[in-house]
C-alpha cells in the first residue's frame, strides 16, 4: 500500500498543493516553519480523520478561510483507491472513499496503516501516564475494533462510578449498593482491557529491545515494564477495599484508566535519566516496534512518516536508523528536513529509491 498522489487546499499554511510520490523515500527539505511537518500531518490525517497535532479539526483551515480539502489516491493490492477529506468551518468533517461517505468515520481506521514519528513523541517519556496509555490504546485500536469499545464502555462505566462517589459527598451509606453495580462492571471489563494490553506489551518488549539495541549500538540497557492493578489478585477485592478512600476523594482511584508503563535505561527511570539524543533514540524504538506490530497485524508496510528525525541523534545512530529504514519492510517513507546536503547523504546510503522536494512557505518543488 502507498500514497500515489495528493492534492491539498487550505490546509494550515499550504494553500494548494498536487504532490505524486512513489514507493520508497520522500523527501522534503526546507526552513522552519515552511509547511513541511504540515505535510506530513496531512497525510496523517488521511489515514486516522484527525491531525496528528491539532485536537481541534478547525484550526487546520488555513487563516482567513473557511474550508480545507485533502484527495488522496493510495495503491491498495494493486488497485488504485480515492479518498476525500473535508471540514469547511462549523460543519462536520467529510470523509469519503471512491465518493461515498462512510457512515461512521471509525469504519476508516485501519484501512491505511501508518506510524508517524516525531520529536513530540518525547511527550511519552516526559508526560504523564495518560500519554502512555493513549500509545497502546491508539495502536492496539488500529487492527482490534473490540478493544475501542472496550474503552468507551469502561470510560462510561467510569464515569457513572464517578459520578456517583461524587454525588455521595463523602457519605459511604448513600452509595455503597449501586457502586457493586459499577464495580462489577470497572471489574469485568478493565479485565478484558487489561489482558489485551498485556499481550500487546509482551510482543512489543522484545521488538523494542530489538530496535533500540540496533539504533544506540547496543551499550545501553532499557526495559518496558508495564504496571496495572489488574495484575494483584482480585480486582474487584481491591475496589471494595478503596471505597471508602473512593469516596472521600469522589473519584475512582483504582482500575486500567491508572495504568502506566515504566519506561527504564540502565535501571533508571529514562525521563530523568536520559540525554536528548537517548531519549529520542528510547521513543524512536518504540515507535519502531509499533511499526513492526502493526506491520504483522495487517500482513503489509504501513506508511512511516519521520518529522526531524535526525536532529540531535549522533552519525552512529543517525547511520544506523537509515539503515533500517532501508530495509524491506519499510515500503513508503516520508522524511522531513532543514538540510538538503545531510538528508541526501543519508537516503542515498539506502539504495532505496526517493524524491526530492524543496518546500519554502508552504510550497512544494521537486527538486531531485
Ligand atoms: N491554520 C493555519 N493557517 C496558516 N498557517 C498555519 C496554520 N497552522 C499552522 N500554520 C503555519 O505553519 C507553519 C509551520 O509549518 P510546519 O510545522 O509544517 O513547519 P516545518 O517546515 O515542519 O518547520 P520546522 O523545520 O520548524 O519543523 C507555521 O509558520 C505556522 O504559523
Amino acid at each position: 500500500m502507498y500514497l500515489k498522489r495528493l492534492s491539498l487546499l487550505n490546509y494550515k499554511n499550504i494553500r494548494q498543493a498536487e504532490l505524486e510520490f512513489e514507493p520508497g523515500i520522500n523527501c522534503f527539505v526546507g526552513n522552519n516553519g515552511a509547511g513541511k511537518t504540515n505535510l506530513l500531518d496531512a497525510v496523517y490525517y488521511m489515514s486516522f480523520c484527525k491531525s496528528y497535532f491539532n485536537a481541534i479539526d478547525s484550526q487546520l483551515i488555513c487563516h482567513d478561510e473557511d474550508f480545507f480539502v485533502l484527495q488522496a489516491q493510495y495503491n491498495r493490492q494493486e488497485q488504485a483507491e480515492a479518498f476525500y477529506a473535508g471540514l469547511k468551518k462549523n460543519q462536520k468533517k467529510q470523509f469519503k472513499r471512491n465518493k461515498k461517505e462512510y457512515p461512521r468515520l471509525s469504519d476508516h481506521i485501519g484501512l491505511l496503516p501508518l506510524v508517524m514519528i516525531s520529536p513530540g513523541d518525547e511527550r511519552l517519556i516526559n508526560e504523564g501516564s495518560d500519554q502512555r496509555r493513549k500509545y497502546i490504546d491508539g495502536v492496539v485500536s488500529q487492527f482490534d475494533k473490540n478493544y475501542l469499545a472496550l474503552i468507551i464502555k469502561y470510560n462510561r462505566a467510569l464515569t457513572q462510578r464517578n459520578a456517583l462517589l461524587k454525588g455521595a459527598k463523602g457519605r459511604m451509606s448513600a452509595v455503597e449498593e449501586q457502586l457493586d453495580i459499577w464495580n462489577d462492571q470497572l471489574a469485568t471489563i478493565g479485565g478484558a482491557i487489561f489482558d489485551r494490553r498485556t499481550h500487546f506489551i509482551a510482543e512489543l518488549e522484545p521488538v523494542f529491545q530489538k530496535y533500540h539495541r540496533f539504533i544506540s549500538g547496543g551499550d545501553e540497557k532499557v526495559g518496558v515494564i508495564y504496571h496495572s492493578h489488574y495484575q494483584k489478585d482480585n480486582f474487584e477485592e481491591q475496589l471494595q477495599r478503596s471505597v471508602i478512600r473512593d469516596v472521600a476523594l469522589g473519584y475512582t482511584t483504582k482500575g486500567v484508566h491508572r495504568d502506566d508503563l515504566e519506561l527504564l535505561l540502565d535501571g533508571y527511570p529514562v525521563k530523568k535519566t536520559g540525554s536528548q539524543g537517548q531519549k529520542k533514540t528510547f521513543f524512536l524504538a518504540m515507535k519502531l516496534a509499533q511499526y513492526e506490530f502493526l506491520s504483522n497485524h495487517f500482513g503489509f508496510a504501513p506508511i512511516l512518516l519521520l518529522d526531524d528525525m535526525f536532529d540531535k541523534l549522533d552519525d552512529l545512530r543517525a547511520s544506523r536508523l537509515i539503515e533500517l529504514v532501508g530495509r524491506e519492510t519499510f515500503h513508503q517513507i516520508f522524511i522531513t528536513d532543514t538540510q538538503k546536503p545531510r538528508l541526501l547523504e543519508i537516503v542515498k546510503k539506502t539504495g532505496k529509491d526517493f524524491n526530492f522536494y524543496r518546500v519554502a512557505d508552504g510550497e512544494f518543488t521537486l527538486d531531485n
